[in-house]
This record gives C-alpha cells, sequence and structure tokens, in this order.
C-alpha cells in the first residue's frame, strides 16, 4: 500500500443565498494542497509549508486533524498520520477554508486505506471538522467539497444528501475584501426565531432555485437567489455588501450575495464574459469604500477532491 499521497480539496460557497445550511457547491478553485503520510506511531503532526496561512497552535484543532481522527476510529484504526500542507484557502474568507481541510484529509487517507468508506460517506466525518472550527456540524461545505457540484443537504438526521444538476454554462463571480469574519461569530449574531412571512419567502426560493438548477431555467436561478433572513443580519459585517450587490446585478450577474458565512461574496451568471465583467464591477465598488479586495471568476468543480 502507499505510504503517502497528494491531494486537492475545493474552495465552496455556503449557502448559496436562501439555503443557509442546506445548500452549498464547490469551486474549481482555489483549494488545498495536503500531502498526507502515514507515520510509524500513532498520533498526528501537521506541517506548513504554506506561505502566509497560521494554524491554530494545537494540532488536534486542526479541522484536517479532527476530521481524519472521526474518521480512523470509525474504522477502529490507531494509525498515525503526517499531513503537509502545501497551499491553503485563507482562513475566515467564506469559501470554505476550514471544510476543504477537513474534506482533503479524510479523502486522502480513504483513498490510502483503499477506499474503505464511500466518498458520501466521508462527509459526516469532516463535518466533525467544521464543528471544530464554527462550533456547529453544518454540511453545506464539506458535502460539495467531497462530492462536488451542487449538494442539497435535505435532513441532517439522519443525513441526508442529494447531488443537484445544475447548467454546464454557470459562473462563479467570487470577491474578497479585506476583512476577516469567522463563521462562528457569524453564526452567535442570527436571530434565534423567524416570522412564518420570511419563512414561506425563504423556502419558496430555495425550492424555485433547486427546480431552477435542475432545469437549466437562468431567470427562474435568478428570482430565487435571495436571502430574507440571513443575509440582512450578516450583510451588516460586509461595509459597501447593498452596493457592491447592486453593482453585480447591474452587470448581468443572475444573483449575489454572502458566501458562505461572509465576508466574501459569490455572484452567478451565465456566461464567462459576464462574470468577467460582474468581477470588475464589484472590485470598483468595493474599491470605492476603500476596502482592499480581489476577485476572480472560478466554473463549478464537478468532482470535488483529487488526487496530484
Ligand atoms: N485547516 C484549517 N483550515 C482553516 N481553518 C482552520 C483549520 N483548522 C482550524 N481552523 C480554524 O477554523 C476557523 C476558520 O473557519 P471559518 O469557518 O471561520 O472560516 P471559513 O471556513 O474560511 O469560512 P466559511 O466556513 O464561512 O466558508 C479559524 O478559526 C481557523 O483557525
Ligand atoms: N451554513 C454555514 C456556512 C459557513 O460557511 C453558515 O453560514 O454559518
Amino acid at each position: 500500500m502507499k505510504e503517502s499521497i497528494r491531494v486537492f480539496s475545493p474552495a465552496t460557497v455556503a449557502n448559496v443565498a436562501c439555503g443557509f445550511d442546506v445548500l452549498g457547491f464547490a469551486l474549481e478553485s482555489p483549494g488545498d494542497e495536503i500531502e498526507v503520510r502515514r507515520r510509524d506511531e500513532p498520533g498526528f503532526t501537521v506541517i506548513n509549508k504554506t506561505a502566509d496561512t497560521v494554524f491554530p497552535g494545537d494540532v488536534n484543532k486542526n479541522t484536517a486533524v479532527v476530521s481524519l481522527k472521526a474518521y480512523l476510529e470509525h474504522l477502529g484504526s490507531e494509525d498515525g498520520f503526517e499531513i503537509t500542507f502545501h497551499s491553503k484557502i485563507k482562513p475566515g474568507s467564506g469559501i470554505g477554508s476550514s471544510s476543504a481541510s477537513a474534506a482533503a484529509s479524510v479523502f486522502a487517507v480513504n483513498e490510502l486505506l483503499g477506499r474503505p468508506l464511500a466518498q458520501t460517506d466521508l462527509v459526516q466525518f469532516a463535518m466533525q471538522g467544521e464543528k471544530a472550527a464554527a462550533g456547529v456540524a453544518h454540511a453545506d461545505n464539506v458535502a460539495p467539497a467531497l462530492l462536488g457540484g451542487f449538494v442539497l443537504v435535505r435532513s441532517y438526521d439522519p443525513l441526508d444528501l442529494i447531488q443537484i444538476p445544475y447548467p454546464e454554462e454557470l459562473y462563479c463571480t467570487i470577491i474578497h475584501p479585506q476583512i476577516e469574519v469567522k463563521t462562528e461569530d457569524a453564526r452567535k449574531i442570527l436571530r434565534k426565531g423567524i416570522t412564518l412571512k420570511d419563512a414561506v419567502t425563504q423556502w419558496g426560493n430555495i425550492a424555485g432555485l433547486i427546480a431552477g438548477l435542475m432545469k437549466g431555467d437562468y431567470p427562474l436561478i435568478g428570482r430565487s437567489l435571495k436571502d430574507v433572513i440571513i443575509e440582512p443580519i450578516r450583510s451588516m459585517l460586509i461595509p459597501g455588501f447593498d452596493e457592491v450587490k447592486e453593482a453585480a446585478l447591474a452587470n448581468g450577474a443572475l444573483g449575489a450575495s454572502i458566501s458562505g458565512s461572509g465576508p466574501s461574496m459569490f455572484a452567478l451568471s451565465s456566461s464567462l464574459e459576464t462574470a468577467q465583467q460582474v468581477a470588475q464591477a464589484m472590485t470598483k465598488t468595493f474599491s470605492q469604500f476603500e476596502i482592499e479586495n480581489h476577485s476572480y471568476v472560478s466554473k463549478i468543480n464537478k468532482q470535488g477532491p483529487k488526487i496530484l
């Protein structure tokens, strides 16, 4: 059996406006690149070869280790592993940095061990990494990170993951304002209750978004990419949010909202040209608020993690 493996695990956009905690999709780039090597003795080591990522001091709080421990415990294995990070999504960015690591390690070791578990069965362990990062075992980043594409979390108990077809011509613009918002903090500020009116609007939109993706109905996708519950609260953490969102829509985006818990924003477009125009418009608008930022366009990642 191989003693080491190098894998890529994708960034992800969770919530997707109206699907808080239940919908996410994977991006072709960026992502985490890690190498996992079996150790001669039990335990875990993390080697950081990235240029600018600072990991938690306690290796056992690293989401890659937390998820891998849960996976190995399930298998009854006491093997130890060394995890080397070669590249890393910036933590707290809103595109699933904690998730990419949690998914990468379980995918890598499952491959090293000859795939004792199916890919879908790895999600439950990667969720433990998210719980360590944000206090809640949400699956809307790790499920698309491991399965690729758009994934609906139909149910958490029991875990029921549904891969959702989407139109081939779908492009995501991501913009990262240079501010950090931790998921844990962005969850604490949410209201504990919602009105029935908002609930009806939200579940109409999430159903419409799923239907639009499956039918390749761009106007329906656009009409449904609206969030009346989470965005009104979390957008207060992102200076210029309303103006940047308006700029995206004015330049042809189907819809735009907060990526995950923020501060990144995402916009979906039906062509690469539009997505690039949207990126320019969002960057220009954020810059008017004197917030450093960078933006890029990514296609949807079909496959999830891959062996390098
Ligand atoms: N391998 C890791 N990669 C990234 N963050 C990690 C990792 N291990 C632990 N963490 C911790 O998780 C937190 C980052 O996770 P958080 O969910 O806040 O950001 P994110 O995953 O980039 O955003 P989002 O979940 O909204 O997409 C930080 O406190 C970071 O220290
Ligand atoms: N659904 C999670 C995603 C975090 O990326 C949240 O919004 O808190």
